[in-house]
């Protein structure tokens, strides 16, 4: 199975609003609730394209029972939750349907003691043993050391189980020192960690600091990838109206699930970028439009870097 480690999972809260205006008070159009935090995304997403998903992180308080019971509806994902004292968080998406822009609101998520730390390492550790792959993924909740994901990028490592990580910040900047064997960070992502606001000198930078293989995910300009076996750009699709909430998720499961079934890099970009389209258009994060990832996959173009 593939194991997504979610520490900070959310009650993903979407709103439709006709229009977004700041000071006003709006009706909301639609709701939708969905489980949530960056790992159950990418979990949901693989579990479509028909791997074998097991989720992992902190669960807590009646938000987490909702997240869980909703969970236990999802085909092919695995509830492995470790529970924490504290509730569960949510967070907001409010969609302008007016612009079709997406204004995130995430809560900072439960306080987690070391004892609650130290079980989920255990936990994780006994995970590892039935994994192919794992995916590091998201914000860590107050409590959780900075240096979490370097310590779960090392236990993975060890346990010679391929590990991506994806996140922001301080624990990016130490999981990437652990030498992971890939990282997907964006353009913001990338700037923060290496000061440098030039995307493709941001990247080689990052995989100086220790990342294996580096894929950027560059919104209109698409994924660049700098790996051991060469260097490739894959421009993004024209621009699809809809929620870009999740797009990223689902990336990281385009380049899990082409890594499992044995495609090459080419290949595992193209699968990222459609699906990565294919979620703008569906309407939440950790889901996908199938026929347009069908019909994207068909036509992108992946392209070798040669300088
Ligand atoms: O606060 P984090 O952990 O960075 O991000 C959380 C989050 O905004 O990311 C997902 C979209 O990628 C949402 O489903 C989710 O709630």
């Amino acid at each position: 199975m593939i194991l997504t480690v979610t520490l900070n999972t959310a009650l993903d809260i979407t709103y439709r609003v006709p229009r977004l205006r700041p000071h006003a008070s709006h009706r909301v159009t639609e709701v939708t609730e969905r489980p949530g935090g960056k790992g159950l995304n990418v979990a949901r997403v693989l579990a479509a394209l028909g791997h074998e998903a097991t989720v992992t992180g902190f669960v807590g308080g009646g938000t987490g029972r909702a997240l869980r019971d909703r969970l236990a509806a999802v085909d092919g994902v695995s509830d492995a939750l470790v529970p924490v004292s504290g509730p569960t968080r949510r967070t907001v998406a409010v969609v302008d349907e007016s612009t079709g822009d997406t204004t995130q609101l995430n809560e900072p998520g439960p306080h987690v003691s070391p004892a609650e730390w130290a079980a989920f390492q255990e936990a994780y550790a006994g995970l590892l043993g039935s994994a192919s792959a794992v995916a590091l993924c998201g914000s860590l909740p107050p409590g959780v050391p900075v240096g979490a994901y370097a310590t779960l990028v090392r236990a993975a490592r060890a346990a010679s189980v391929p590990v991506l990580l994806d996140t922001s910040g301080e624990p990016l900047r130490r999981g990437v020192a652990a030498r992971p064997d890939l990282v997907k960070p964006n353009a913001g992502e990338l700037a923060e960690l290496t000061g440098s606001h030039e995307p493709l000198q941001a990247v080689r930078d990052t995989r100086r600091r220790g990342a294996h293989a580096v894929v950027a995910s560059l919104g209109a300009r698409g994924l660049y990838a700098l790996t051991p076996d060469g260097e490739w750009r894959a421009p993004a699709p024209d621009r699809l109206a809809g929620n870009p909430t999740g797009a990223g998720d689902s990336a990281v499961a385009g380049l899990l699930s082409g890594l499992l079934d044995g495609e090459d890099w080419p290949r595992r970009l193209a699968r990222a970028v459609a699906l990565s389209a294919a979620t703008v258009v569906a309407p939440a994060a950790g889901e996908f439009d199938a026929g347009t990832y069908e019909k994207l996959l068909a036509r992108v173009s992946v392209d070798r870097v040669t300088s």
